[in-house]
């Protein structure tokens, strides 16, 4: 075998000879060339781009919002975005009022599930007929509670195991159910408004009319003494879960309907993952100042996803609700403060968190007014609390490095002076 010969005789493409110059007309592989060239150039310009924006997003304060679940955190969000950005607040109105709206339809179908257990048990032992009334009033209620289904699969789909309504990250829910209330193309000639009427949450689906008809029937049905006795004999007091608005129907299922600032605050819709938010500042002493928070969902299945988001972060805002007496809604066995407590600590020693400035807001203060004035004991609750001195160290003891911190009480719903907004100047 002639070695020398093969060896002088280029075999693989990198020994050949250069290719003459090659027409792109009529050279694919010029052609090919060329467009990878094209992408390259427009993967470096995104990439330029990105950069530009992350430098101009360092420059701009940022918060993380962190806490469990129902701790306040995204209430806290629209307490900024009333206080600071009010126009883009109100914008988002209409959007709020179909979550209130919802958030009715899931406090009917939690009474009509704790009556219809009652009525199974009461069938198995053979006692008296159920109340024939509230038969009825069951029936008549169940096309809102479709309604309800229909709608929370649109806005959050894949959330049925969820309780209540959910907004996923990039869900873009408030489009969704504003574009609904747009009047339909009168001509078709309008692209922009062919695609609007394409929309999925057609007319069909705002629960208004639905509500406004049932009205009579919702508050028989809420304030029917026997409906009580049964709400309390299964343990429900649903006055205080999160997005209770029974007591405001007649305001809420009225043609004319729209929700106060107040109603929006007391909007319960559970965070899933992590959403970044943006605002440019309308008022105040940083007028045109831009602000990025970031919110998570905090209950536990959703805390792995906070990670990659502690690189860099800026202010660190802790929710902490003095909700003494409550469990958390997805493990019954774990006390609400000992989870706090446990949470705020992990973040406190965190390595990776450990240049982050730490706000801690205790939320939630109305609740703890009026829990203690009922009388109920921190003790009997959190055994942990015991005859320890009452001080909030862990931040002192646990932070791998000294560094700024503040904390306040708030009430996220209740419009006071110590409330979560008041008018500072943001400083970064
Ligand atoms: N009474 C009272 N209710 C509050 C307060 N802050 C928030 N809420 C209510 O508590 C419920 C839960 O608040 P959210 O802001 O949705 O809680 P979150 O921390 O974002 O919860 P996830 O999204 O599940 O992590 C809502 O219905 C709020 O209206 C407060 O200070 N007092
Ligand atoms: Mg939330």
């Amino acid at each position: 075998m002639d070695i020398t010969a093969s060896k002088a005789s280029p075999s693989m493409p990198w020994e050949l000879p250069a290719p003459p110059f090659r027409n792109k007309d009529d050279d694919p592989l010029a052609a090919g060339f060329e467009e990878a060239l094209r992408v390259s150039r427009e993967i470096d310009e995104q990439l330029l781009e990105a950069k530009k924006a992350m430098d101009k997003k360092k420059k701009c304060v940022q918060i993380l919002l962190l806490g469990q679940a129902e701790s306040g955190k995204s209430s806290v969000l629209k307490n900024f975005q009333l206080a600071f950005a009010p126009k883009q607040f109100g914008a988002d109105r209409l959007a709020w009022k179909t979550i209130i709206q919802l958030n009715v339809i899931g406090s009917i179908k939690l009474i009509l599930e704790v009556l219809q257990r009652e009525w199974e048990a009461t069938d198995l032992q053979g006692k008296s007929e159920p109340n024939r009334d509230l038969r009825r009033i069951q029936l008549g209620l169940s096309p809102l509670l479709s309604m309800e289904q229909s709608i929370t699969q649109l806005i959050s789909p894949g959330t049925h195991n969820y309780r209540g309504v959910c907004v996923r990250p990039g869900s873009n829910w408030k489009s969704l159910l504003k574009a609904r209330a747009e009047k339909p193309p009168h001509d078709g000639s309008d692209p922009r408004k062919k695609r609007r009427s394409q929309n999925p949450l057609t007319k069909e689906l705002d629960p208004s009319s639905v509500l406004v008809a049932s009205k009579e029937d919702i508050l028989i049905l809420w304030n029917d003494p026997n409906v009580r006795a049964t709400l309390k004999r299964q343990g429900l007091t649903l006055e205080e879960t999160p997005g209770f608005f029974l007591n405001d129907i007649a305001r809420i299922a009225d043609v004319n309907y729209q929700p106060t600032d107040s109603d929006i605050m007391r909007a319960r819709l559970r965070t899933l993952g992590v959403e970044e938010h943006h605002f440019v500042i309308e008022k105040g002493l940083d007028v045109g100042s831009e602000v990025y928070i970031t919110d998570v969902g905090g209950s536990r299945s959703q805390r792995p996803k906070w990670i990659p988001y502690f690189e860099d972060v800026q202010t660190i805002l802790f929710l902490a609700p003095l909700a003494f007496n409550q469990a958390l809604e997805e493990d019954p066995d774990i006390n609400r403060l000992e989870d706090s407590l446990m949470l705020w600590r992990e973040i406190c020693r965190s390595k990776i968190l450990a240049n982050a400035t730490l706000i801690l807001f205790f939320n939630k203060k109305d609740v703890l007014q009026s829990t203690l004035a009922a009388g109920v004991k921190v003790k009997k609750y959190v055994p942990s609390y015991g005859d320890q001195p009452n001080e909030m160290a862990p931040q002192r003891k646990l932070s791998p490095l000294p560094r700024p911190f503040m904390f306040h009480e708030t009430s996220a719903v209740v419009s006071t002076k110590s409330n979560v907004c008041a008018d500072q100047k943001l400083t970064k």
